[in-house]
């Protein structure tokens, strides 16, 4: 049997990475920046009011109080968005609105709270310190400044500063474009009427989901019957808008596990038990003319989540030109459980506070327990017990962030 790391290093051997792709800064919300960004402008530009009062010379309003009010001239407003460039008078004060450029020789603003409001002439209550109200130019980011980082995903917070730094394109690593194929005659479409025997295709929903949410691109999810006939032809087509296919199904030992007869006979597919459980039986390898990568994964439901997070995720994000590892964590085990001996374990689990306990039944046909974990536990092969304060190794479920 293989080891985890032997076949998903099997796996990672088939792709290779995809140029990146410049996208829209509003395309950009969710995407993972493929190249370090500099500040093309300082943030923020000039310097400017952070209220709206007088723009003054904080030595002329000296001792300036409610008791002692200070009366200053009036030369005129600048409102936000005023192009021209003022110098303060001394002695003298400048109606100033919020964002606006301060006047050189100007070096703190008093708020209009802070005053009679005049226009001409105004009765000042503050002596403000000098660069009270007062927002510099460049005091958050340099132009130059590496703002993000290579392998970042863009959040909103991310994406204002790429705005606000006129950052109007980004490059971005690809989405993988995958096709996804659930095999078997008992599949019914979601919704569907289900006769005695039929069981809905759960799996298709599950795989595009997780594609999606593991930043790939879906370009087609469908669904072939057990008769080997269904393939014939089926990779013949230009797939040249495909990256990546996915099966599930028909890899392990029955008497219709049609991708294992199809696919060992075309040759480009090797089929294997890998150790650990749940996913025992995989397969990999490439198929068509374009020799394009595919991942055969289990058909029982719980296996083929597990399968994608343990192999097909590393792909994608190697299809991307990312690390394939994810970031694992560290947590404690906030409760016994027990592992099957000689495999690694995925243990589905939720994590919260006391650490990781096992989200429930674990049979890999129990999609009930699956819907409330957040983490797969790894559990070694040569770990039969897990118990209670035990240090656990984590791999967050995709989506879950
Ligand atoms: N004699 C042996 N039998 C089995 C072995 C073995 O080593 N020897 N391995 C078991 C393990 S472990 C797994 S995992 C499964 C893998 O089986 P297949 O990949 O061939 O999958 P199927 O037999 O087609 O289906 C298994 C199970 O999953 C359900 N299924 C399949 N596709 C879907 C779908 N799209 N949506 C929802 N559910 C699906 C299917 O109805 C079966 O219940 O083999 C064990 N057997
Ligand atoms: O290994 Mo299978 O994938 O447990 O059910």
């Amino acid at each position: 049997m293989r080891s985890v790391e032997e076949h998903r290093a099997a796996v990672l051997s088939l792709v290779s990475p995809l140029p990146p792709v410049s996208v829209g800064l509003s395309e950009s919300l969710g995407r993972v920046l493929a190249a370090d960004i500099a500040a093309a402008v300082d943030l923020p530009g000039f310097d400017n009011s952070a209220m709206d009062g007088y723009a003054v010379r904080a030595a002329d309003l000296a001792g300036a109080a409610p008791g002692s009010p200070v009366v200053v001239e009036v030369d005129g407003d600048i409102p936000a968005g005023d192009t021209r460039h003022h110098e303060l008078r001394p002695g003298a004060a400048m109606r100033i609105m919020t964002g606006a450029p301060m006047p050189a020789g100007a070096d703190a603003v008093v708020p209009v709270e802070e005053s009679d409001g005049g226009v001409e002439r105004a009765t000042l209550t503050l002596a403000p310190a000098v660069g009270r109200h007062v927002r510099r130019q460049g005091e958050d980011v340099r132009s130059g400044d590496v703002v993000l980082r290579a392998g970042t995903r863009v959040t909103p917070g991310r994406l204002a500063l790429l705005a606000a730094a006129n950052v109007p394109d980004v490059l971005v690593a690809p989405r993988p474009r995958v096709h996804v194929l659930s095999t078997g005659d008992e599949l019914v479409p979601v919704g569907g009427h289900l006769e005695h025997g039929r069981i809905v295709d759960s799996n298709g929903a599950m795989l595009a989901a997780l594609v999606r949410a593991g930043g790939g691109e879906l370009v087609g999810v469908g669904h072939l019957d057990d008769d080997p006939g269904a393939w014939t032809g089926l990779f013949d087509v230009d797939d040249s808008g495909t990256d990546l296919y996915l099966t599930t199904g028909g890899v392990s030992m029955g008497a219709y596990d049609t991708v294992k007869e199809v696919l060992s006979r075309t040759g480009g597919v090797e089929f294997t038990k890998v150790a650990m459980r749940p996913g025992m039986p995989q397969g990999a390898g490439v198929v068509g003319p374009r020799r394009t990568p595919i991942i055969t994964l289990p058909g029982n439901p719980v296996s083929s989540f597990v399968s994608f997070h343990v192999f097909v995720l590393p792909a994608l994000r190697a299809l991307a030109g990312l690390d394939p590892a994810a970031g694992a964590t560290d947590a404690v085990a906030a409760q016994g459980w027990s592992s099957v001996p000689g495999k690694v374990e995925l243990t589905r689990v939720v994590l919260d506070g006391d650490g990781a306990r096992p989200s429930g039944g674990q049979g890999s046909h129990m999609l009930g327990a699956l819907a409330d974990a957040t983490h797969l536990a790894v559990v070694d092969a040569a770990t039969t017990e897990v118990r209670q304060g035990d240090p656990v190794r984590l791999i967050p479920l995709v989506g879950q962030d």
